[in-house]
Order: C-alpha cells, then sequence, then structure tokens
C-alpha cells in the first residue's frame, strides 16, 4: 500500500509530518509551505546530484518567480561544523533572504540538523521544510525542532530548538539509500520499542526480513508509527525538560563513541550515528542490569534483534573506557549533579536516572 500518510505534531508550532512515494516530485504540497520569495536548499554531494533538481525543478514550476538557491556541502558527520554553518548563512546572504524565507533541508540528519540551525539563527528564525532522504531523518532527526551543530568537544554541543515548518518524507528515495544507512536508521526506529512499546519489538521482530528486503508498505508502517512515537513525546515536552529526555536512550554512549573518533562515521571508518547508538543502548541495558533494572532476557532480546538488522553490538576497538567516560562529562542531560542515564526498566519502559556511580559506567563499557 502506497498511500499517503500523516503525522501531525501538535504543540504550540504544530506541524504536518506527510510520509509517501514521490513526494519530492510534488511541488504544490512543498510550496504550500514556502512564505516568501526567497529559499534555500542545503543537501550534501551524495543527495543533491540524485534528488535537488526534481525539488527545484517541481518548486519552480508550482512557484514561478521564487528566488531559489543552493547551498550543498560534502557528506558525513564530520561536516556538521560551525564552519559549514557560516557558509551557510553566507548563501543566505547572498540571496537576500528576508525573514519570511525558507530552508529546504534536503538530505540525511546531518543536513537536517545543519539547515534547521541556520533556519533558527537566520534573522532570529525563518522558517524549515525537512526532506528527509534516510531512514533515520525519516523516523527521527526530521521530527522534533532540535537543530545542532558538533563540536570537537562533543556532539551536538551548539544549536537550538526550532521546529520545523513541515516534514515531507518521500519514501520513494529510500531505494537510493545505502545499506548500511538503512541500519543505521533502523537502530532509532528499535529505540522507540525499547522505551515506549514492547509490541513495537514484537512487530520488529516479526517485519524484520520485509524491512531489511525495502518492503515499501513495511518501511512506511515504520516510519509512520516511529514518527507517532516521536510527535506524542515532543507534544507533551518539546524542551526536553521531562520525559522527552527518553529519546536520548543509548544516546550518552553513542555521543561518547562518536566524539571520541573524531565524528569519522561512515565516511571515515567509524561509527556512524544509528550504529553507536545501537551500541550505546546495549551499553545502557548492561548498565541498567547491573543497577539491578531491566530482566537479562530483555536486554538479550534487544541485543539480539540490533544484531539482526545487522548492526554492532560491541564497542569498536582502540577506545578507552576513561576517555569514553570523560566525553560524556559533557552530555546534555549531564547537570551539577553529574551524569544522568536513560536507564530501562523492561522492554517498553526506560527512565531518567541520576547519581550513576563512575564505577559503574566503567564496569559497563569494560565489559565490551
Ligand atoms: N535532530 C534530531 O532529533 C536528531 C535525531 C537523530 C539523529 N540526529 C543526527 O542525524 C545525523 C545522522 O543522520 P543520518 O543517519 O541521516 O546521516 P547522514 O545525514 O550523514 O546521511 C547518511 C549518508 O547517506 C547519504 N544519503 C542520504 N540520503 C540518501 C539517499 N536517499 N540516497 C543515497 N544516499 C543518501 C548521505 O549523503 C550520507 O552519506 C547525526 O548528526 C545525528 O546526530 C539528529
Ligand atoms: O529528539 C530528541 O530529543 C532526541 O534525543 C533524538 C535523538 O535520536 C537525537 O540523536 C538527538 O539529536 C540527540 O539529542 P542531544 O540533545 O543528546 O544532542
Ligand atoms: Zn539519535
Amino acid at each position: 500500500m502506497n498511500a499517503l500518510r500523516r503525522v501531525e505534531v501538535e504543540g504550540v508550532a504544530s506541524y504536518t509530518i506527510s510520509i509517501g512515494p514521490q513526494l519530492l516530485a510534488d511541488g504544490p504540497r512543498i510550496a504550500q509551505y514556502v512564505r516568501g520569495r526567497h529559499a534555500l536548499l542545503v543537501s550534501d554531494e551524495n543527495v543533491a546530484p540524485l534528488y535537488a533538481d526534481r525539488v527545484e525543478g517541481a518548486l519552480r514550476e508550482a512557484r514561478p518567480g521564487l528566488a531559489l538557491t543552493r547551498f550543498v556541502i560534502p557528506a558525513g558527520e564530520q561536516e556538521k561544523t560551525l564552519v559549514r554553518f557560516t557558509q551557510c548563512l553566507d548563501a543566505l546572504s547572498a540571496l537576500g533572504a528576508t525573514r519570511d524565507a525558507t530552508v529546504l533541508a534536503l538530505g540525511g540528519g546531518v543536513v537536517g540538523d545543519l539547515a534547521g540551525f541556520v533556519a533558527a539563527c537566520w534573522m532570529r528564525g525563518i522558517d524549515c521544510v525537512q526532506l528527509p532522504t534516510t531512514l533515520l531523518a525519516m523516523v527521527d532527526s526530521s521530527v522534533g525542532g532540535k537543530t545542532a551543530v558538533d563540536l570537537p568537544a562533543g556532539k551536538n554541543l551548539v544549536g537550538a530548538f526550532h521546529p520545523p515548518r513541515a516534514v515531507i518524507a518521500d519514501t520513494a528515495a529510500l531505494r537510493s539509500l545505502p545499506d548500511r544507512e538503512l541500519r543505521a536508521g533502523l537502530a532509532e526506529v528499535v529505540k522507540y520499542g525499547a522505551i515506549f512499546d514492547a509490541t513495537f519489538l514484537d512487530w520488529l521482530e516479526a517485519h524484520a526480513d520485509a524491512l531489511l528486503a525495502r518492503d515499501d508498505a513495511t518501511l512506511a508502517e515504520a516510519i509512520a508509527r516511529s514518527c507517532t512515537y516521536k510527535a506524542e513525546v515532543v507534544a507533551r515536552d518539546p524542551y526536553e525538560h521531562g520525559d522527552r529526555a527518553m529519546l536520548n536512550f543509548g544516546h550518552t554512549f553513542g555521543h561518547a563513541i562518536e566524539t571520541e573518533q573524531g565524528y569519522a562515521g561512515t565516511h571515515g571508518g567509524g561509527l556512524n550515528h544509528g550504529e553507536a547508538v545501537a551500541v550505546g543502548m546495549v551499553l545502557a541495558t548492561r548498565l541498567s542490569a547491573a543497577l539491578g533494572r531491566a530482566p537479562v532476557a530483555d536486554a538479550q532480546r534487544l541485543t539480539a534483534l540490533l544484531q539482526r538488522f545487522g548492526l554492532p553490538t560491541t564497542i569498536p576497538a582502540g577506545l578507552d573506557a576513561q576517555a569514553l567516560l570523560a566525553r560524556m562529562r559533557l552530555d546534555k542531560k549531564a547537570d551539577a549533579a553529574g551524569l544522568r542515564f536513560v536507564l530501562w526498566d523492561k522492554a517498553g519502559a526506560a527512565r531518567v536516572v541520576s547519581g550513576v556511580a563512575d564505577d559503574a559506567v566503567i564496569a559497563a563499557l569494560a565489559a565490551g
């Protein structure tokens, strides 16, 4: 079934997530969210050759006279930087973008986070339409308004909450996605089952083969269900003062791994975000079990599902436990009292826990 699906994100700045095939060629659908006379399409060097002409052509046809330019970065996590942020602002200046301008983020989470942050800052905030092209971006990064760039010291350390004007996920774009990136997206999909709904884990186990085979209807269902989980918690807690922090399950460990690897990611021989989160979820379940939470059987089930999706579940060789712990001190959940972790009570239930002893964290890391 290839019908259009819509998920609404409620709240002060409510918006619609549209999910379906060929939406990047749907000029009127995209144009309805472009208010002014200026638009900047931000993309990367893998995605732009595949889809930028299609989006721009459709948009120009739907909106003759629109001043539309393109800013393209090299692909990869190492490009989610303040340098690219500044260059992107320069592109808006060159365009003469006014306050009703729109940034179009065409790509994965790297492009989405960077472009969203640019939109948050230009003239103190302009519209951003997210056009996610990776599974990870469709199920997670395009939704919720977290925008950021990385610093050498830590992931997403500079950013803003800036909800998108709309999210338009063209599921046909997933056909060109490398297998490794599909699997990375599945890590964040598994996360929703782990923290919110054990029956979603049942569904993922039952549909693992169809997801890996990129069955259109199954992928669309996984995207819509993931967006629904995220939309609910983001509507309740847009600025992460409370249970939105559950979405950080596996991320304290995962971000430390990404940072310690210098954001090498897919393009530099390291773990990408989804892979690092997969390892991080396994470490978080181990830490949870050591602290008397999370039945061992549930932890084994989660690990098995991640492995079935071809995701790593152990820390890459050569990373030092003390160095990773030091990285975690700049995690955004940490406060004056120290580190806070999203720990697991059981499949489908998690909570934020303060005061976790360093020794317990080191022990979880040392077990691999
Ligand atoms: N803001 C949030 O809430 C949030 C949530 C999760 C992740 N993130 C961030 O998202 C980033 C990871 O995003 P990602 O996994 O999408 O990685 P990514 O943006 O690096 O994309 C992965 C790779 O796939 C390529 N690609 C993208 N779409 C393609 C397509 N359709 N066909 C062929 N190639 C394609 C890209 O060029 C890149 O090489 C990280 O920086 C992470 O911190 C943010
Ligand atoms: O939307 C959220 O909230 C998330 O935590 C989603 C995460 O998957 C994502 O990686 C996010 O960027 C992490 O946020 P951070 O605040 O830890 O940088
Ligand atoms: Zn994430």
